[in-house]
């Protein structure tokens, strides 16, 4: 997968993506990552890449000639025979969830433009964006914290990023639940005990303690992921349990 980022602080991403898994993702060519600052497009000549919003209101607009130049170098540069899909970051955006990283990590190529002060020329927008994304419901500095989130959930999905053991089937949010907690060595720490079931060895019960734990914590948490899951028979025993105890 290519991905591109727009951005007026491309050194803003050399942690996350020049550390652990994303840097062992680039170094094992499972993904190419490559940001791109919009600054560099600027005609002016101080690079003035923001301006006054029309109407007045607080705060400065990205002005679109940079943006639109940067966009149109990389899109040229991907050499593709139609439109790359071109992701916006904003809180006006559609929630982000794993389904979305799901469908994402299935692209070949994919641009993220990242905003920064009130946002950018609308008309950018309108000519160049295909999906506005929100990771939740606040507001920040920019839309590059949001770019290395969704880079990041997306990756992690790429065949071969993982290790063949920490798989990501069992976690929270892909079978659909909040995951089930998690132990290792030592035994007992601090007097804290592990639950006995995962000595146990009886990995029957250990998938059905786990699968339990999910449900409970999930019931506790967020209930509303439970509506749309089809339970077996005995774990919506369990959950009817759990909603008479809790009456
Ligand atoms: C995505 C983007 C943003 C954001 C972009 N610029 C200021 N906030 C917030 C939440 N999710």
């Amino acid at each position: 997968m290519k991905v591109r980022i727009l951005t007026l602080f491309p050194e803003m991403f050399n942690g996350p993506f020049g550390t652990s898994i994303l840097k062992k993702a680039q170094e094992k060519e499972l993904i190419d990552i490559q940001c791109f600052n919009i600054r560099d497009f600027a005609l002016n000549k101080h690079k003035k890449v923001d301006d006054y919003p029309f109407g007045g209101g607080a705060g400065m607009v990205m002005t679109p000639q940079p943006i639109f130049d940067c966009h149109h170098h990389v899109t040229q540069m991907l050499n593709l025979n139609e439109p790359c899909k071109t992701i916006y970051l904003s809180p006006k955006g559609s929630t982000f969830t794993q389904e979305k990283a799901m469908e994402l990590a299935k692209e070949e190529q994919l641009i993220f433009l990242c905003g920064h002060y009130e946002g950018i020329d609308q008309r950018i927008i309108d000519e160049l964006v295909t999906d506005e994304i929100s990771i939740g419901d606040y507001v920040l500095t920019g839309g590059e914290l949001p770019a290395m989130v969704i880079v990041d959930a997306i990756t992690r999905l790429i065949p071969g990023v993982l290790s063949t053991e920490a798989s990501y089937e069992d976690e929270s949010f892909h079978c659909g639940l909040l995951e089930y907690p998690h132990y290792t060595r030592p035994r007992a720490f601090n007097g804290l005990e592990v639950p006995s079931v995962l000595l146990s060895g009886n990995h029957k019960d250990i998938d059905m303690w786990r699968r339990k734990q999910s449900i409970e914590l999930t019931f506790e948490r967020r209930p509303d992921l439970l509506k749309g899951l089809q339970l077996k028979k005995n774990e919506a025993q369990w959950v009817a349990e759990l909603s008479k105890k809790k009456e």
